[in-house]
């Protein structure tokens, strides 16, 4: 089965790759959009273009007819009226002549004086005022290779190039054109204009990808009876989308990389010792074990020492070694010593009904004594355990006493309630001996390291005698700690300790199996 921590940084990794990928592709999914945007944009400039000049040109031509018919009716394609046509094309930069028409024929022109070409059926008719008529590419005699737009309207005819209505700057790639809205009849282009384009048309103004990928739009004339098309490669579509990108993708990645670092720190946090043993806390995961405690004389046990132990479901566990201390650096050290007092609460209701005389050890650290709860907490475990004041010992750390002026008043009121108070690890800190000036204590724990060297004589074999010899002579009762072996209880035995605690005895035990391990002891 996978553990809590597999699981968080199987999800972790998920909703990392999610909060940096998201961001990303909907910055990438918006320069996609306004790359296309801008492309769609810059063709319909194109197409606004052309139509703007092809309008310019069928204003202009209006207006010269409209001022040649105006001017009076006189004998077609005479020397005069020739002139006239002449002055009239030039007042324009679209036109490049004007002539006269008859059916399909133009019987002279100011550009090809007298000669009458047929210019053959019209490519249109527009249903407007004068129904103009409309020739796209038209020859013309003596000029060879130049074809000219006609349109002819009330007996005259405009001729136009179809190039300078088309020939605008355009970028690479791409194409531009007239058509005819009709017949769907391209007028004029500026490139090749594929007829897929046109079938694509229904009337409205357009934009679409072809099949080819390239990008088209079509935008209706105001008229309505012609169209520009615009289109342009698939790989300048893709310039305006990287030119997009350019612009957006930096936010999305800042974006992306600001979730996913909150994502990592919200990891890390949540796999830290300090927000596991909040959970810890929350979910109530602690349980204690107990070490007896044995009187050396009669081999007796008279007490036992309450042990922490935390096994998270789906996680290893851990020692006390590594979360008492990251308890105590996260501030969360009161709120492990309040469990503790609860399930003492709990388990020595039995026990001392069972044992009246018995003593549970509480291992408090220094935030404990300096807490004006903690007393409040000692009475009230007191009395939902059914318990007396001597039922209870306080073991504090050197550490836990190294600031006299906070811990010594609550010391002193506890020992006042009965409440016996002893100072653990004695001699492994630094001021071990201005402890014992300090406060008044009832019992010294001789440390592990002082027990152990009774094993082999070394100079710690002397100060652990200088110990016994000094808790003797203030007249603090000794529990020694960590005793393994015969030899070692001996000693102690023999240098007048009066109790001790250890694998020789026993190691820490569930509460129902201390209660059997007391009786079996005390029976025997
Ligand atoms: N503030 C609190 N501190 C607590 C609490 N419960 C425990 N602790 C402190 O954690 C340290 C480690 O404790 P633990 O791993 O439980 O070890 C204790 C004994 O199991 C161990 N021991 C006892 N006999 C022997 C032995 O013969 N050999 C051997 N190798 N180890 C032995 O010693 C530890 C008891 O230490 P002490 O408290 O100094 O008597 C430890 O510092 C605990 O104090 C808690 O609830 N609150």
């Amino acid at each position: 089965m996978a553990t809590r921590r597999t699981r968080l940084l199987v999800v972790a990794a998920m909703l990392g790759c999610l909060a940096f990928a998201t961001p990303v592709s909907v910055t990438m999914y918006m320069a996609w959009q306004r790359g296309h945007e801008d492309a769609d944009a810059s063709l319909d400039l194109l197409a606004s273009h052309i139509l703007r000049r092809a309008a310019m040109l069928r204003f202009q031509s209006n207006a010269a007819i409209d001022r040649l018919v105006a001017g009076g009716v006189q004998e077609a394609c005479t020397v005069d009226d020739l002139d006239q046509m002449r002055r009239a094309a030039a007042s324009s930069g679209y036109m490049q002549g004007i002539g006269r028409m008859r059916g399909n024929w133009l019987q002279c022109s100011s550009l090809t004086g007298n000669t009458p070409t047929d210019l053959g059926a019209p490519d249109r008719s527009y249903p407007l005022p004068g129904s103009p008529l409309a020739w796209d590419r038209v020859r013309l005699p003596r000029i060879d290779h130049t074809r000219f737009a006609v349109t002819a309207r009330a007996g005259y005819a405009v001729l136009s190039l179809p190039e300078l209505v088309s020939d605008i700057p355009l970028p690479p790639g791409a194409v531009v054109g007239q058509f005819a809205t009709g017949d769907r009849k391209v007028m004029r282009a500026s490139g090749d204009i594929d007829s897929e384009w046109l079938q694509h048309f229904s009337g409205k103004n357009t934009s679409f990808e072809d099949s080819q990928g390239r990008w088209v739009a079509i935008k209706l004339s105001d008229l309505g009876y012609t169209a520009a098309v615009a289109a342009m490669p698939a790989s300048l579509v893709m310039t305006y989308v990287y030119n997009a990108a350019i612009g957006l993708l930096p936010v999305g990645l800042a974006i992306g990389s600001a979730l996913l670092a909150i994502v990592l720190w919200r990891t890390h946090y949540l796999l830290s010792i300090g927000a596991r043993l909040k959970r810890a806390l929350r979910r109530r995961e602690f349980h204690l074990v107990y070490q007896p405690v044995m009187n050396l004389r009669t081999n007796r046990c008279e007490g036992a020492e309450a042990l922490i132990r935390w096994s998270p479901p789906d996680e290893q566990g851990m020692s006390p070694t590594a979360f008492i201390p990251a308890a105590e650096r996260h501030g969360l050290i009161q709120q492990v010593t309040a469990q503790v007092m609860d399930i003492v609460a709990r388990d020595a209701v039995t026990l001392i009904m069972a044992f009246p005389d018995i003593h549970i050890a509480i291992n408090f650290s220094a935030e404990d004594l300096h807490s004006v709860e903690t007393e409040a907490r000692l009475l009230a475990l007191l009395n939902l355990a059914g318990a007396q004041s001597h039922n209870i010992m306080i073991e504090a750390t050197e550490r836990g006493l190294m600031k006299p002026e906070k811990a010594k008043d609550f010391l002193m009121s506890i020992r006042a309630r009965g409440f016996k108070v002893a100072i653990d690890d004695f001699g492994t800190g630094h001021s071990s001996l201005s402890y014992l000036a300090t406060y008044e204590l009832d019992v010294l724990k001789i440390d592990k390291m002082f027990v152990d060297s009774f094993e082999q004589e070394s100079p710690t074999t002397k100060v652990a005698f200088h110990i016994i010899e000094m808790a003797r002579a203030l007249g603090l009762e000794m529990i020694a700690e960590g005793v393994e072996t015969e030899h070692q209880r001996d000693v102690l035995r023999d240098a007048g300790v009066h109790y001790a605690q250890g694998w020789l005895f026993a190691k820490p035990m569930p509460i129902a199996e201390l209660a059997a391990f007391i009786r079996s002891t005390n029976d025997s």
